[in-house]
C-alpha cells in the first residue's frame, strides 16, 4: 500500500515552508520528493491526497492523556479518546494509569493495548502505576509491567506522598532503564482546595492550592533523581517555583525533563469567569506570573514538551460545581489551534518551535521512533489548514468529554487529516 501526499507545505531544516511530495509505503515514510514526475509509482495500490496549501507535519505526540478505560467508560473510552486524539492531529498518545482498576498489573496493560489495537486509530502507549491502586503504599511489579510494554511509571492523579516510596520507585525504575513520571502534589498543603491561592479564591471564599504544594515535590524528587540516577519527568508544570528548581537541576546535569499543558500557557486564575467547573483542573490555573514563567521555560527548553493532560469528565460530574466537581479538562481537539492562534499567529513563537515541542521533543525525551518527517520514520503525519478559522464548539468533539474552558474561542490552524502508519485515521468530513 502506497500513499502519496502531494503538494504538501513542509518545514525544511531551516524552518522554511517548502513544497514537497511525501511518499508513504507500508507504514513508513519512503521518500520526500521535490518533483513528483521524477517519481515513478504507477501501481494500482497507490492512492494520493492533494495537500496543496496545507501544512504537513510529523503527527503530534501527547505524552499525558486520560482515556478512562477500564472503569470510567461514561467519561471516555479508548475508542472515543483515540478518535478525539486523531481529530486533534495526534498520532501517538501515552495514557495514564488512573483507571479503575488502576493500571497496575500486566493484565490491565494488555487489556488497554488490545482495545487500542482494536480501535485502530492512534498509537497508544500505556504507563503503569508506581504503587498498587495508586495508594502510595506498595510498589507495583515494575519488571513484569515493563515486560508487558509500559513506557514508564506514574501515579498521575495523586502525588507519591512518601519520599522513601518515591526513592525506591526511582531506584527500581533506573535499574530497568525506565523513567518515573510524577504528578507533583503534597497533600498536606492542599486540603481539598478547588482552585489556586489567589484573587479568584479570595473573591469566592474558596480555599486555595498554594504553589509550594507542587514545587515541594519537584524539589524532593530532583534530589531523589540525583541520588538514584533515574530519568525523572515532571507532569504538568504550573509554577514559577517548580521551574526554578528544574532549571537548576538541568544546569547541574540531573536527568530531569518536564511538560506543560496548553491551558497553563494561555490562562491564569484571573481569567476564571465564575464558579464554572470547566475551569477546574489539577494543577489549577495559577497567577499571571506563573503563566509567564511557564511560557519562558518552554521557550528556553527548561520545559521540554507540550502535553494536553486530556482529562474528560461527564457533564453531570462537572455540573456539581467548583467545589465538588472532579478536576480536569479535555485537551486533544483544541491544543494545536489554541497554541497556533495564541503564540504563532500573534508572532511570539515560530511555527517550527511549536511543532517541535509537540513532535520531535516528546520523541527525544521518551525515545520514540516517530516525531520526524524523514525517510525511514513511521508514516505518522498530520495535515493542518493554518488558514482555517472556527470557534470551539464542544458539541462537535469526538471525545465524550465536553469539559473545556475554551468554548466559543475563535481559533486558527485546525488539523484536517491524520495519518497513522500510512493509513488515514481521521479526516475532515
Ligand atoms: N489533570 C486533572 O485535572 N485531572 C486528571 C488527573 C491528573 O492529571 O492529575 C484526571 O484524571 O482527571
Ligand atoms: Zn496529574
Ligand atoms: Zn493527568
Amino acid at each position: 500500500m502506497q500513499l502519496i501526499i502531494s503538494n504538501a507545505s513542509v518545514l525544511d531544516s531551516n524552518g522554511e515552508l517548502v513544497r514537497r511530495h511525501i511518499i508513504l509505503q507500508d507504514g513508513i515514510i519512503q521518500s520526500i520528493e521535490e518533483d513528483l514526475v521524477a517519481f515513478s509509482g504507477n501501481d494500482a495500490e497507490v492512492t494520493s491526497i492533494d495537500a496543496a496549501g496545507k501544512l504537513v507535519t510529523p503527527g503530534f505526540i501527547d505524552m499525558h492523556v486520560h482515556l478512562r478505560e477500564p472503569g470510567f467508560e461514561h467519561k471516555e473510552t479508548i475508542e472515543s479518546g483515540s478518535r478525539s486524539a486523531a481529530k486533534g492531529g495526534f498520532t501517538t498518545i501515552a495514557c495514564m494509569p488512573n483507571t479503575r482498576p488502576v493500571m497496575d498489573t500486566p493484565e490491565i496493560v494488555n487489556l488497554v493495548k488490545e482495545k487500542a489495537e482494536a480501535a485502530g486509530l492512534v498509537n497508544v502507549l500505556p504507563y503503569a502505576a508506581i504503587t498498587k491502586s495508586e495508594l502510595g503504599r506498595e510498589l507495583t511489579n515494575f519488571a513484569a509491567l515493563k515486560e508487558a510494554g509500559v513506557i514508564g511509571f506514574t501515579d498521575d492523579g495523586v502525588g507519591v506522598q512518601s519520599a522513601q516510596m518515591m526513592k525506591d520507585a526511582m531506584a527500581l525504575a533506573h535499574s530497568l532503564d525506565m523513567p518515573v513520571i510524577a504528578h507533583c502534589e503534597d497533600n498536606s498543603l492542599v486540603v481539598g482546595a478547588p482552585v489556586a491561592e489567589g484573587e479568584f479564591a479570595k473573591r469566592h471564599g474558596l480555599k486555595g492550592i498554594p504553589n509550594e504544594s507542587e514545587a515541594i515535590h519537584v524539589g524532593r524528587d530532583i534530589l531523589l533523581a540525583e541520588a538514584t540516577g533515574v530519568h525523572y519527568h515532571v507532569c504538568h508544570v504550573s509554577t514559577e517555583q517548580s521551574i526554578r528548581l528544574i532549571r537548576l537541576a538541568k544546569s547541574i546535569g540531573i536527568h530531569v525533563t518536564a511538560e506543560v499543558c496548553p491551558h497553563h500557557l494561555v490562562l491564569s486564575e484571573e481569567d476564571i469567569p465564575g464558579l464554572d467547573a470547566n475551569w477546574k483542573m489539577n494543577p489549577p490555573l495559577r497567577s499571571k506570573r506563573d503563566v509567564q514563567a511557564c511560557i519562558e521555560a518552554l521557550e528556553d527548553g527548561t520545559i521540554d514538551i507540550i502535553v494536553t493532560d486530556h482529562a474528560p469528565h461527564s457533564v453531570e460530574e462537572k455540573a456539581k460545581g467548583m467545589e465538588l466537581a472532579p478536576f480536569g479538562i479535555v485537551g486533544f481537539e483544541t491544543a494545536f489551534p489554541l497554541l497556533y492562534t495564541e503564540f504563532v499567529a500573534k508572532g511570539r513563537w515560530s511555527l517550527p518551535m511549536l511543532i517541535q515541542r509537540m513532535t520531535a521533543d516528546p520523541a527525544r525525551v521518551f525515545g520514540l521512533s516517530s516525531g520526524q518527517l524523514v525517510p525511514g520514520a513511521p508514516a505518522d503525519l498530520t495535515i493542518v489548514d493554518l488558514e482555517k478559522e472556527q470557534a470551539v464548539d464542544p458539541e462537535t468533539f469526538a471525545s465524550k468529554g465536553r469539559n473545556t474552558p475554551f468554548t466559543g474561542w475563535k481559533l486558527k490552524g485546525w488539523p484536517v487529516a491524520t495519518i497513522v502508519r500510512g493509513n488515514v485515521v481521521w479526516s475532515e468530513q
